[in-house]
């Protein structure tokens, strides 16, 4: 359903070679119908084989995006991407307030696929004690969940496990995703941990190929998106897994190794559950 009063914000970096990043996020947010508004925290330059060179925006710079954006907009619900550093983690943890900006989903951006750092190890402390307590609902990746829960998983209960201790850091809702398993060679089962300490999995079948560039960024900007429009986490969650699967089963032929992900799939997927 297009609605397009709607508004959403991602609060991310540019990656040059459109497929991640604000833009997969913007791009997400059109397809499911809100529109879109982005706090620019920093840039890489980069295509489809490798990332190699990144800027951070000055401290100042972001606050003011924040400034102007709350003078102006009704802004329903948000999310983070690339924070790279403690000075980018301080100046979003100081501005943004869920009044002005809505429920925050934080897609806790770690590693690129092509392996390029985006989140200093020197900042996944401050991430913790910042970041982490403002999440209506966060996304890592396995790699992602282990790296900020300090923990191996190995099996569904440690996704459980790994889950729950975010959850003790504040997260209200989790969903530790399961593409990144060792185990994930069927079929991908992500965990979702509600605030009322309930859980239940989504699963998919398991697309090998290596177009997947935009996944985690499209999942959480839907994420986004619906809580936007009303919806609550769980549906929220079913129909960012949905679409992003559909995105990656009908892939795109657009660079020559990490391609992106096909939106215009992910929106003909939300347009047939909302019609
Ligand atoms: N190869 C794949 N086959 C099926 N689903 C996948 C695949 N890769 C990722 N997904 C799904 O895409 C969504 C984004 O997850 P993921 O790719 O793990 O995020 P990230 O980009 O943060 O690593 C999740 O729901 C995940 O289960
Ligand atoms: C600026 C910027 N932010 C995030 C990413 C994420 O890259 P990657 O992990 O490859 O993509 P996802 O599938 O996790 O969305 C990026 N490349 N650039």
């Amino acid at each position: 359903m297009i609605q397009q009063d709607i508004q959403a914000l991602t609060i991310a970096g540019h990656d040059s070679d459109g497929s991640a990043g604000m833009p997969a996020d913007l791009h997400a947010f059109f397809v499911d119908g809100v529109y879109g508004h982005g706090i620019l925290t920093a840039a890489v330059a980069g295509n489809s084989y490798d990332i190699t060179a990144q800027e951070v925006m000055p401290k100042e710079f972001i606050a003011e995006q924040f400034h102007q954006l709350a003078r102006d907009f009704q802004i329903k619900a948000a999310k983070t991407g690339m924070l790279a550093n403690d000075d980018v983690i301080n100046v979003v943890a100081d501005h943004y307030d869920s009044q002005t900006f809505g429920p925050l989903v934080v897609d806790p951006v770690i590693i690129t696929k092509h392996g390029a750092m985006l989140l200093a190890q020197s900042a996944y402390e401050l991430f913790r004690e910042r970041i982490i307590p403002l999440a209506k609902v966060i996304t890592p990746n396995f790699y992602e969940a282990q790296k900020l829960a300090e923990m191996t998983i190995n099996n569904r209960q440690d996704q459980l496990t790994a889950a729950q201790r975010l959850q003790k850091m504040g997260a209200k809702n989790v969903v530790v995703k399961g593409a990144h398993s060792d185990n994930a060679q069927d079929s991908v089962d992500d965990l979702v941990l509600l605030e009322d300490g309930s859980h239940f999995w989504t699963s998919k079948p398991f697309i090998k190929t290596s177009r997947l560039n935009g996944t985690g960024d499209a999942f959480s900007a839907i994420i986004a998106a619906e809580l936007a429009k009303g919806q609550d986490v769980p549906s929220a969650v079913r129909r960012a897994k949905d679409a992003v699967y559909a995105a990656i089963a009908n892939p795109l032929t657009v660079g020559h190794k990490f391609g992106p992900i096909n939106h215009w799939a992910a929106q003909a997927e939300l347009g047939k559950e909302a019609d």
